[in-house]
């Protein structure tokens, strides 16, 4: 069998940056994202100076709100009140996990939906089950762009989303449902995971479990969209390096796999500040919210 098509992730984000650059340029103002982080955890720190530099880059207005991790959650909310309430921001994220002490429930539900450019406020959520267009999490938002990119068909597609969590595997089954696929979500529970996954012309997998889906989990010729980032030790020089949820060996399966990393995470990015630019556009009256469901 041929090797399995890389669907390398930078030049589908640059793509995408492009557009979101010609859509900010047309606004009457730039588009201003408000980022807020509690704590110093390594990955959120790196993600978030990540999404501030490339919001720069692509013409967005970017603060970041870096509070110490024993930040009350009445300061925290007081602080997502100013910003709802100020008309120079177009989108508000809340970078995710927030420490223990902290609810992310009442965190994102305290969120301006028209603000929400992570999608998780339940109103987005609602929308997004109902296939009604409105602002879409941004790793779902990303790889449906990745796969449109490429030219990969979704519509009537059997898709297998293995997790089923709120950031990525309950909303990318919506998305692909919103889609036209015929969609199962797998999870922890699912008995013989791999007559399930085996179905999937398309398989998401997004669990946070290095190497769960071994090549004979995989239709030969399927799309393999990995999501996983899992630091693992064994890189060079002794250092942890990353891998994904999917063995390395299903690339000799598979029609087309994502890397890891350099796959779906540019993304992620990408798809954010697209939202954002979204949420400015539906601000200044130029656009129907969302409009990208389908
Ligand atoms: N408020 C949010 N919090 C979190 C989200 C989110 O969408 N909104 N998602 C993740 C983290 N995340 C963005 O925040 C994110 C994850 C991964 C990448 C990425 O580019 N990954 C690279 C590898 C980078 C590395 O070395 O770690 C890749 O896959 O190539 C970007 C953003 C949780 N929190």
């Amino acid at each position: 069998m041929t090797p399995a098509r890389v669907l390398a992730g930078p030049p589908a984000a640059d793509a995408l940056l492009s557009d979101v650059a010609a859509r900010a340029a047309r606004l009457p103002r730039p588009p201003h994202l408000a980022m807020v982080r509690l704590g110093d955890d390594p990955a959120s720190v790196s993600y978030v100076r990540g999404k501030d530099r490339r919001a720069r880059e692509v013409g967005l207005g970017s603060a970041v709100y870096a509070l110490p991790e024993t930040t009350p959650q009445a300061e925290l909310l007081a602080l997502i009140a100013r910003l709802n309430a100020d008309d120079a921001v177009s989108g508000i994220l809340v970078q995710l996990p927030l420490p223990a002490h902290v609810s992310e429930q009442a965190v994102l539900h305290a969120i301006d939906p028209r603000k929400d450019v992570d999608g998780f406020h339940p109103l987005n959520v609602g929308e997004l089950w109902a296939g009604r267009p409105t602002l879409i999490p941004c790793t779902p938002a990303g790889i449906l762009y990745l796969l449109d990119l490429y030219g990969l068909p979704v519509a009537g597609q059997r898709a297998v989303v293995v997790g089923r969590s709120p950031i990525v595997g309950r909303p990318t089954a919506a998305l692909l449902l919103a889609r036209d696929a015929t969609v199962t979500l797998a999870h922890s529970r699912t008995r013989d995971l791999g007559a399930v996954t085996r179905e999937a012309d398309l398989l998401v997998v997004a669990v946070g479990q290095p190497h769960l889906i071994t090549p004979e989990m995989v239709r030969p010729g399927a799309t393999v969209i990995d999501v996983g980032i899992n630091r693992v030790p064994g890189g060079p020089g002794g250092k942890a390096h990353l891998t994904g949820d999917v063995h390395p060996d299903v690339a000799g399966v598979a029609g087309a796999i994502t890397p890891v990393p350099g796959g779906v995470g540019p993304l992620t990015i990408a798809a954010l500040l697209a939202n954002t630019v979204t949420a400015a556009e539906m601000q200044a009256g130029r656009r129907v919210p969302g409009a990208s469901a389908r």
